[in-house]
């Protein structure tokens, strides 16, 4: 069933996604856009990262049985294994292309190109912080610098982009004309990262806009989510018309690292859910997630986009009624379309007796609607006292169905009101199916 409002009445039938882009929007690539998957690159700069070869070629396969279009590695030069694991990467006849990043120096690019990677990306900083403290150069140094290892690279036939880096924090007049001179000797694409994590979705939309109209090459953006706007952030991006977004997997990079591929996927799946559905292996964000978490060993965030525990987990009794009549009551996100499961978390005190009706149903017994208001309210009265799991609201329900359907029995069994003497000995349990 679709989510989306179909116009019918006199116009033709066309399908409104009230939550994609503008359709007047003519720039915006949310309906085509692609990934450059940096966790075995950005990623491995994450504190915690240490990836062996096998656990490279482990995500590596993994990323492209997802379906991204690129996938980006360390650079040659960092060492000697980075070099042999790009050349091991590079020979699993993967379908997604392979990229390594390195610096604007022809050193680089002489290793890279004989990596067997299918391009190359390169990267050199254009504010005045990094061209005073980082590597000292000046514009003009740049400009040459990047048109002999663009040119070198192209001569080989592979893919070439350049990237400014702390592009937000650098001269727009300097971005421009950088930018034109390596769009008009052929760059594949040119990159705009935010290095800092300090742009706004305005500044990014502005810039992208701005970009547009100078070059005629794809536009690829990176975003660090120093201060939490790097999906937003890529969004906006794409909506500016820049074509490729850098993901990492959980977002794992420098500092607190970039746009999370899964955080990106639920932001895409709204605006563009036809072009997401049919393109990513959604269903396979779990384990991808699992195995680079387990990789770096950290743990997914609790309320991490899709993946989350509770991130289709709905409590509040006002929620949860209106989730058993309608999901889409307040949820933007289905979760079988990642393999996820919808849990209604009803033993709590701001459950409602629609949750506990549900319940009941669930546990084959019957109950009046005012007899399921009669025991949700017992529910709450325990609730009140402390937290509750899926055993104490069971037996609240199971003893009260006792005593109205046997009322013989009613005076020897005993009251349900009677809190010590609920079983609570099993571990409460985070959540409980009820419905999907
Ligand atoms: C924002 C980003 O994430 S960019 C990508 C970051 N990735 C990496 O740094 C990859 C891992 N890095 C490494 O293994 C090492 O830093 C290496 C091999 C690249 C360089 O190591 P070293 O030669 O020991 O230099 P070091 O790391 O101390 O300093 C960086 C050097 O690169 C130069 N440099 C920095 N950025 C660039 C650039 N974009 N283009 C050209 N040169 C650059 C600096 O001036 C400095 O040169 P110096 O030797 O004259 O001081
Ligand atoms: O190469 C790029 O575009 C981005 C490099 C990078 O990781 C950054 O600037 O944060
Ligand atoms: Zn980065």
């Amino acid at each position: 069933m679709s989510d989306f409002q179909e116009v019918t009445e006199s116009t033709p039938k066309v399908q409104v996604n009230p939550y994609g882009p503008n359709p007047s929007d003519f720039l915006s690539n949310v309906q085509n856009f692609q990934l450059i998957e940096s966790t075995l690159r950005e990623g491995e700069q994450f504190a915690n990262a240490f990836f062996t070869t096998e656990k490279k070629i482990e995500i590596a396969k993994a990323l492209d049985d997802f379906g991204v279009d690129y996938i980006e590695l360390t650079s040659p030069v960092a060492s000697e294994q980075s070099k042999k694991d790009c050349e091991a990467i590079c020979k699993l006849g993967l379908k997604a292309k392979i990229l390594t990043h390195i610096r604007c120096h022809m050193d680089d690019a002489r290793v890279a190109v004989e990596t067997g990677v299918d391009g190359v990306d390169v990267v050199i900083g254009t504010s005045k912080f990094l061209r005073q403290y980082s590597h000292g150069k000046d514009m003009n140094y740049i400009s040459k610098a990047a048109i002999e290892v663009i040119e070198f690279v192209k001569s080989k036939g592979l893919e070439i982009r350049f990237s400014s880096e702390d592009s937000f924090r650098s001269d727009l007049v300097d971005l421009l004309n950088i930018y034109k001179t390596v769009d008009k000797i052929g760059v594949n694409r040119i990159g705009i990262a935010d290095t800092v994590g300090c742009a706004n979705p305005r500044q990014v939309y502005e810039l992208v806009r701005t970009l547009k109209s100078v070059v005629s090459c794809d536009i690829e953006c990176h975003f660090h989510n120093d201060t939490g706007c790097a999906i937003a952030n890529a969004y906006t991006a794409l909506e500016g018309g820049a074509r490729l977004i850098d993901v990492s997997v959980l977002g794992i990079g420098e500092r607190n690292g970039i746009t999370p591929l899964g955080g990106l996927m639920a932001r895409m799946i709204v605006a563009a859910p036809d072009y997401v559905k049919s393109k990513y292996k959604l269903h396979k964000l779990r384990d991808l997630e699992t195995l680079v978490a387990e990789a770096v060993e950290v743990n997914i965030p609790f309320n991490n986009p899709i993946t989350g525990f509770c991130a289709f987990t709905h409590k509040a009794g006002i929620h949860a009624k209106a989730i058993l009549a309608n999901p889409s009551t307040y949820e933007i996100l289905n979760p079988s379309d990642f393999g996820m499961t919808r849990y209604i978390h009803f033993a709590n005190r701001l459950t409602g007796w629609n949750a506990i009706k549900s319940r009941v149903d669930q546990l084959n017994l019957h109950l009046t609607d005012a007899q399921c208001k009669e025991v949700t309210a017992k529910i709450k009265k325990l609730g009140d006292i402390r937290p509750l799991n899926i055993d104490d609201v069971d037996s609240i329900i199971k003893d009260y169905h006792a005593e109205v359907s046997t009322p013989v029995i009613k005076s020897k069994k005993k009251s349900s009101d009677d809190v010590d003497e609920i079983d609570i000995s099993k571990p409460a349990a985070k959540k409980s199916k009820l419905s999907e």
